[in-house]
């Protein structure tokens, strides 16, 4: 057997989703499919950064950077995680592309298309890996779901998903530095929470991605039709409807007050439903296929820690391989996915400072 790859990150920013990552890829696993190292850390102070390793990385001892071009510019990395803001992306892969580093980047990969263009071409000019770490594609329940759905076609052919992810994530509370409620940082549910309703609605309505004998590239880009409520400009509530020339419809909701229920997601087709459960749209945990004579299935997926290993091991083997991009969460669908953003805020009235109109 093949021994697996090690990949050495540098990860950017010691905010919440960092944590949560180097904690994920700290895990003793038995099934791992590579070495993740943390090898360095990269944030805007030197006394953040070795805090964070204190609390989150207890006997490891990473280098420890108080600035993001010495994390970039450090040879012993071979990837760099980027943790930041949504504002903060484009130019932190940048960066890190031009340094000659591959990249994972937090979703949502960009504020607008365009900026996500702007850096798949500077990747694919310097011929660096890169991806949007949209996790929640990498979790095996995904790919067991898509089996159900579009090869075993279990609910015979599939019309119509909705998803929902909402929480109350107490904007008013917060103040005008938070990433959540600052339009100059990217704030709202849709690039936030939304991102994930929208994936789940592609993903209950399409094809897999993937390698064969899954599609290689991304379907038509759907017709949108969206609506979001705001409040100070930022999207506090959004509802995404995409139309498919075929007529199959998704629902995509997602608000910043309300809860949403376990059973997230609904896909229905010809001879029946599937609801797929979880604590949130991020994190699913199961599905239900229900058959219209009334026959019910339930199908679990455990899962130690939160999950985020799942999508590092897929890179490590990409980059193991001398892949730039990943097959299940492809340039062109990080592309697709900012492109209907960009449309839903269009029309619905979330405005970000670098928007052009
Ligand atoms: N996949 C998932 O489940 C999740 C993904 N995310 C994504 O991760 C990214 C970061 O979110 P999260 O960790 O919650 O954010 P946090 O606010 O907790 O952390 C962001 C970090 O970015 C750095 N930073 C640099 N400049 C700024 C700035 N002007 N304002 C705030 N922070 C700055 C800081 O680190 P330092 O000072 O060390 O440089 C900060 O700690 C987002 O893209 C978000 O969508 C978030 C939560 C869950
Ligand atoms: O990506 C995310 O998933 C979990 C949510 O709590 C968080 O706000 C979001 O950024």
């Amino acid at each position: 057997m093949a021994e697996k790859p090690t990949l050495r990150w540098g990860i950017l920013a010691t905010g919440m989703i960092s944590s949560w990552f180097v904690a994920d890829l700290s895990l003793d696993r038995q099934d791992a499919q590579a070495n993740h190292v943390i090898q360095a850390i990269g944030s805007s102070s030197l006394e953040k950064g070795k805090a964070f390793v204190a609390e989150h990385l207890p006997g490891k001892s990473p280098t420890v950077y108080g600035s993001y071009e010495e994390l970039y510019a450090d040879p012993e990395v071979d990837i760099i995680y980027i943790g930041t803001p949504h504002s903060f992306h484009k130019q932190n892969c940048l960066d890190a592309i031009r340094h000659g580093k591959n990249v994972l980047c937090e979703k949502a990969f960009a504020l607008t298309a365009p900026e996500a263009c702007e850096v798949l071409d500077a990747a694919r000019e310097k011929g660096v890996f890169i991806m949007e770490a949209m996790w929640t594609r990498f979790f095996p329940i995904v790919r067991a779901l898509q089996q159900k759905l579009h090869e075993e076609k279990a609910i015979g052919a599939v019309h119509r998903a909705f998803c929902d992810f909402s929480f109350d994530m107490k904007i008013p509370s917060l103040g005008p530095a938070s990433r959540l409620k600052n339009p100059a940082l990217g704030a709202g549910t849709l690039l936030d929470i939304g991102i994930y309703s929208l994936t789940w609605t592609i993903l209950g309505l399409e094809p897999p991605l993937g390698p064969a004998p899954a599609r290689a590239a991304p379907e038509k880009t759907p017709k949108v039709v969206a609506a979001q409520s705001l409040d100070d400009g930022v999207d506090v509530a959004t509802t995404i409807v995409l139309l498919y020339e075929d007529g199959r419809q998704g629902i995509a909701t997602a608000h910043a007050t309300v809860k949403s229920q376990r059973d997230f997601a609904r896909i229905e087709g010809s001879e029946g439903t599937v609801i797929v459960e979880g604590d949130a749209a991020a994190v699913p945990s199961s599905f239900i296929v229900k058959k219209l004579d009334g026959e019910e299935k339930r199908y679990d997926f455990p899962r130690p820690g939160r999950g985020f290993y799942w999508e590092a091991d897929a890179v490590a083997l990409d980059i193991a391989a001398g892949r730039k991009e990943n097959a299940i969460m492809p340039w062109a669908e990080t592309l697709r996915v900012m492109e209907i953003m960009d449309e839903t805020r269009r029309q619905g009235g979330a405005r970000f400072p670098v928007d052009k109109d």
